[in-house]
């Protein structure tokens, strides 16, 4: 009965204390997060009766074709966030800039800065096949009431204060952090109020799932092919079952719950990889090591790499820590 589990509200009040410098703000904002997300979530759930499915005709920066859901999940977000005086800058995947929020003073009082990819897995919209969205938090470093600047966006992710996601899929759920572990709420539909139905999620220590786009197999760096190798290895507990939704929320949420690894490799059709640095890789990686995993680019863990640009690409290795692990012995050797 989830009226018995405590909704996000209520888990939010109670772990606010919890927080460092807490002054009730990042709860505010994580309640502006929450309302968006189940605005989304109606609308994601009336996708093929509304027109919302398909090409919005414009193109993003990354030259990707905006799809209605991401405009539409892009523009919800940024006005639940734009709405309350916390936010003082926002970055998205579908926005060129970063943009400044100010107050009717005409300052940029807010104290925190999100990173957000609005709607996650663009390509599985229309096929009715699970998405989300992605959610990074930083407070600022340029002081409150003076101009945001791009180096309030350019921290390395140690330093996000919150992360998160929504997945979209047979449930709607939001699954976040503040850096105490890693929760999963449900959303009551009928309610309307997400529940706690995932203390505490960690990472099973070893899986038997893989997730890489395996069509990318011959662009693939020789340390990942091997790896790929032998996850398929007819031998011991392998090989393991190979899943790839194409929704990085999707897959890293199943590998989270039973245990596996996702790849997204650098290759020679995507040199710096595909994945973005500051909305996708950075929080998934804060969820992950919260849940003792592991998030890498190969070289070094995800959270340390010093950011150059807002909408910069990054390979992109996360999950059970002895199945990353096994694929650094590949990559080191
Ligand atoms: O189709 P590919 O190349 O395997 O890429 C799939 C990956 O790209 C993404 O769709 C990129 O995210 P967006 O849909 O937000 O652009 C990830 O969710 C997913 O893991
Ligand atoms: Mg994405
Ligand atoms: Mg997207």
């Amino acid at each position: 009965m989830s009226h018995q589990k405590s909704t996000l509200g209520e888990f939010i009040i109670k772990n606010q204390s919890s927080f460092p410098y807490s002054s009730g703000e990042l709860s505010s904002l994580l309640n502006a997060l929450r309302l968006a997300a189940k605005v989304v979530n109606h609308e994601v759930n009336k996708a093929g009766l509304v027109d919302i499915f398909g090409d919005s005709g414009d193109v993003n920066v990354q030259g990707e074709h905006q799809q209605k859901l991401d405009v539409f999940a892009n523009k919800t977000f940024i006005q639940s966030l734009k709405n309350r005086d916390i936010v003082c800058g926002i970055v998205s995947e579908e926005n060129d800039e970063f943009i400044t929020i100010e107050g009717q003073d005409k300052k940029s009082n807010g104290k925190y800065v999100v990173l957000m990819d609005p709607l996650d897995g663009s390509s599985n919209i229309d096929v009715n096949v699970s998405v989300g969205t992605i959610f990074s938090i930083f407070r600022r470093i340029t002081p409150q009431g003076t101009p945001v600047e791009a180096k309030d966006f350019l921290q390395p992710g140690r330093k996000q204060v919150a992360a998160g996601y929504v997945v979209y899929g047979t449930s709607t759920m939001l699954v976040y952090t503040t850096g105490d572990g890693v929760n999963g709420f449900t959303l009551n539909p009928a309610i309307g109020s997400f529940y706690l139905s995932h203390p505490d999620m960690k990472f099973p220590k070893k899986g038997n799932i893989y997730s890489v786009n395996e069509g990318n197999y011959g662009h693939f760096p020789e340390p990942v092919k091997k790896y790929i190798k032998y996850c398929q290895q007819v031998e011991e507990d392998r090989p393991y079952s190979h899943r790839y939704i194409g929704s990085l929320v999707s897959d890293f949420h199943r590998n989270m719950i039973k245990g596996g690894i996702y790849l997204y490799p650098n290759s020679t059709v995507n040199k710096e990889g595909k994945l973005r640095l500051l909305y996708e890789c950075n929080p998934i990686a804060f969820l992950t090591e919260q849940a003792d995993g592991i998030a890498t680019n190969g070289q070094q863990d995800i959270m340390d790499v010093i950011p150059t640009d807002i909408h910069e690409r990054a390979a992109f290795y996360c999950g059970s820590s002895s199945m990353i692990k096994k694929l650094q012995e590949f990559i080191e050797n």
